[in-house]
Formats: structure tokens, sequence, C-alpha cells
């Protein structure tokens, strides 16, 4: 049994004013796809307006957009390397992203706000499927502690709001994500867009080996990043509660299958080669969806489908997919 119900009635979105924060990234243009199918209004504004690490400006814009609702889903976010080597951008850029959108919302009495955390919250060591309650049990995994200590201060920022002004920030923990709109380059990028573009440039230059970071033997969770939004905006409309809730497909794989399964969709054929001296990171973070469940969603794309449209999207937007060129 789940403690979590669907709400009755639904958290209504008709006429609703909701701000994508973030809109131009792979998850907040995925979630302003899908508010498209909704009687709502979305609004959006862009970094070279709105530099959320600016407070005042943070506070002007909710002041003149006065959303009902907002996604947030701007932060400085990135794979592995990326959060290695930058660990102040990751640190102090999503706390001061997070504390003054969180503030000027409450300030402007915004309804409903549903931040986007990640399931890197978690103890490296923490019991598999992770629950939700493992949060705050033990040690980070240290490749991105800077960026989970920012995480886990936005789910506590929701809850202090909530307590002590009766606000309905929620908090969502997805799994590593991946599709159109992702991060195609080298350095900062995760290991989907990592993977997929290394072999399909290989395969289109007839080379015959290609290199993955790590031995290969982590195992992670991938949900495809449309189900991902579809997921959000259930959350916004069934759900409202203190606890932060994991999204995910309770389904995981080794980072070596991955390779394999990239390798098919994209034609590469030749040898895949594992460079130790790179990190592995968690060995491990499974979510336990029973809470995602028990809301009423679940989802619908299986991976091997995903990376196939996500290779489709990267293929015909090459031009303009982050690349790092
Ligand atoms: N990708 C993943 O695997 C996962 C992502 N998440 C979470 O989902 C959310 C979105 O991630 P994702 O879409 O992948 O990331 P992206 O990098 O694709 O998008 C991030 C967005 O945030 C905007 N942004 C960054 N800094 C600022 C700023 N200072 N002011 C205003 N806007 C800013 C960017 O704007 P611009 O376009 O101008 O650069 C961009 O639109 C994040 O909170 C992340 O933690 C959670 C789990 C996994
Ligand atoms: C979503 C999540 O993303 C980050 O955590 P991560 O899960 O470790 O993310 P990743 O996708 O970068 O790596 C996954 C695995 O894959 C291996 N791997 C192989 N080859 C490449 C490769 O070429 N690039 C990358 N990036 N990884 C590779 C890599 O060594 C690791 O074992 C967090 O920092 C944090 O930001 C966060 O929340």
């Amino acid at each position: 049994m789940s403690d979590v119900a669907p709400l009755d009635p639904p958290y209504d979105l008709t006429g609703k004013r909701l701000w994508v924060a973030g809109h131009r990234g792979m998850v907040g243009a995925a979630v302003a796809r899908r508010l498209a199918s909704e009687p709502c209004e979305v609004v959006t504004a862009g970094r070279e307006r709105l530099d959320l690490r600016r407070q005042r400006e943070a506070e002007d814009w909710m002041a003149e957009a006065r959303p009902h609702a907002i996604v947030l889903a701007a932060a400085t976010v990135g794979g592995i390397l990326a959060n290695q080597s930058r660990p102040a951008d990751f640190l102090h850029d999503n706390l001061a992203i997070e504390a003054n959108v969180i503030e000027a919302a409450a300030r402007v009495g915004v309804e409903k706000l549903l931040l986007l955390g990640s399931s890197c919250i978690y103890p490296r060591e923490a019991a598999q499927p992770i629950r939700e309650e493992a949060l705050l049990t033990g040690p980070l995994e240290p490749t991105n502690e800077w960026y989970a200590i920012a995480k886990i201060a936005g789910i506590k920022l929701c809850q202090a709001y909530r307590r002590q002004h009766g606000r309905d920030f929620i908090s969502a923990m997805p799994t590593n994500l991946y599709g159109p709109g992702d991060n195609f380059d080298p350095r900062e990028s995760h290991v989907v867009p990592a993977l997929m573009r290394r072999m399909l440039e290989a395969a289109e230059q007839g080379e015959s080996r290609v290199t993955v970071w790590g031995t290969g033997r982590p195992r992670r969770e991938f949900l495809y990043v449309e189900d991902c939004a579809d997921a959000l905006v259930h959350m916004l409309k069934y759900y409202s509660g203190e606890m932060h809730l994991n999204v995910g497909t309770g389904e995981d794989l080794t980072i070596a299958e991955l390779a394999r399964l990239i390798a098919k969709v994209v034609g590469f054929e030749g040898e895949i080669a594992f460079d130790t001296s790179m990190p592995d990171g968690t060995p491990r973070k499974l979510l336990d969806v029973s809470r995602q469940t028990a809301l009423g969603w679940r989802p619908r794309t299986t991976l091997e489908d995903g990376l196939r449209a996500t290779r489709d999207w990267f293929l015909r937007n090459r031009d303009r997919a982050r690349t790092g060129a």
C-alpha cells in the first residue's frame, strides 16, 4: 500500500498561466510541448532577459508575469565530467535559481510550483531500488555532491515554504533523462547523447573502435524526456505533499549494455572499449517508483524506442543541437 493517492479533485489547469522556467532546455521544452494539449497558457522568458541567478530579475519577472503555476526546469545541468570539473557552478547556480524563484513565487502567491531535482540526491550506497525515504541517510556520490546538495536544498525549500507559508510547492526526482533537445557536447553531456554522437560519427567515418568512459559496470535507469514531461504534468494535477516523488521506469541496465544498445540503434558495428581512467560515478541508482504508480502514472516508451527517436531528432537537428562546436 502506498501512502499517496491522486488528488481528488485534481489541480485544475483550466485558464491558468503556467511559467515553464528553462523552456529551451531538454526537459523544459518537453514540458512546454506537453502543456500545449492542456487548457492553460504557457509563459516563458529567455535567459538573455531573465538570469534566474539574479534575485531582482526573478522578482521583476514574477511580478510582471504573475503565473498561477510554475515548472522549475531551469538549472545548471551536465554529466559526470561537467559535475566534477565545475563544482562551484553546479552548487552556486542551482542554489541561487531555486532560492530566487521559490521566494519570488511565494511573494506573489503562486498556487503551485513543481521543482525538478534528480536521483543523484540519494546516498551513493542507498539500498536499491531507492525509496524517497533514503534522502539524507548516508554520504553522497563525490562526483556530483555539489549538484546534489543544491537539489536537496531545493526539496527543503519547497517543504519549508509549505510549512511556514502554506504554499503548494512540490518536487520531482527524475532518474537519468534523455531525448530530443539533449546536450550532445562531449565534455558537458550525459552518457546517452555522448555515446550516441560518438558512435554515429564513428559509423559515418568508418572507425572500428569507440571508447566508453569507466568500467561499463555501473547501472543506470533511463527515462525518455517526453514521458518525463507527461509524468510532471500528471504530478502538477494529481499530487500535493511534502514528500519529493521519484520519477522513473523502475528498470535499469549496465553502461556496457546501454553502449551495445546505442551501437545497434545507430548502426555502429565496431569494437566498444572502456577507459577505466574515467570515473564510474554511482555504482547503481534504480528508483523505487511505487508512489508514482500509486498516483496513476507509468511510462510508455521503451528504451530502444526512445533511443531511436533521439537518434532521429539528432540527425534532423545537427545544425542546432548543443554539440560544443
Ligand atoms: N538531464 C537529465 O538527465 C536530468 C535532468 N534533471 C533535471 O531537469 C531539469 C532540466 O534539465 P535539462 O532540461 O536536462 O537541462 P538543460 O541544460 O537541457 O536545460 C536547462 C535550462 O535551464 C536554463 N537555465 C540555466 N541556467 C539559467 C539561468 N541562470 N537563468 C535562466 N535560465 C537558466 C537553460 O537556459 P538556456 O537555454 O538559456 O541555456 C535551459 O533552458 C534540471 O533541474 C535537472 O536537474 C533531473 C534528472 C535528470
Ligand atoms: C542525471 C545525473 O547525471 C550525472 O550522473 P551520472 O548518472 O553518473 O551521469 P552520466 O550520464 O554522465 O554518466 C553515467 C555513466 O555513464 C558512464 N559513461 C560512459 N561513457 C560516457 C560518456 O562518454 N559520457 C558520460 N557523460 N558518461 C559516460 C559514466 O562514467 C557513468 O558511469 C550526475 O553528475 C548528475 O548530474 C545527475 O543527476
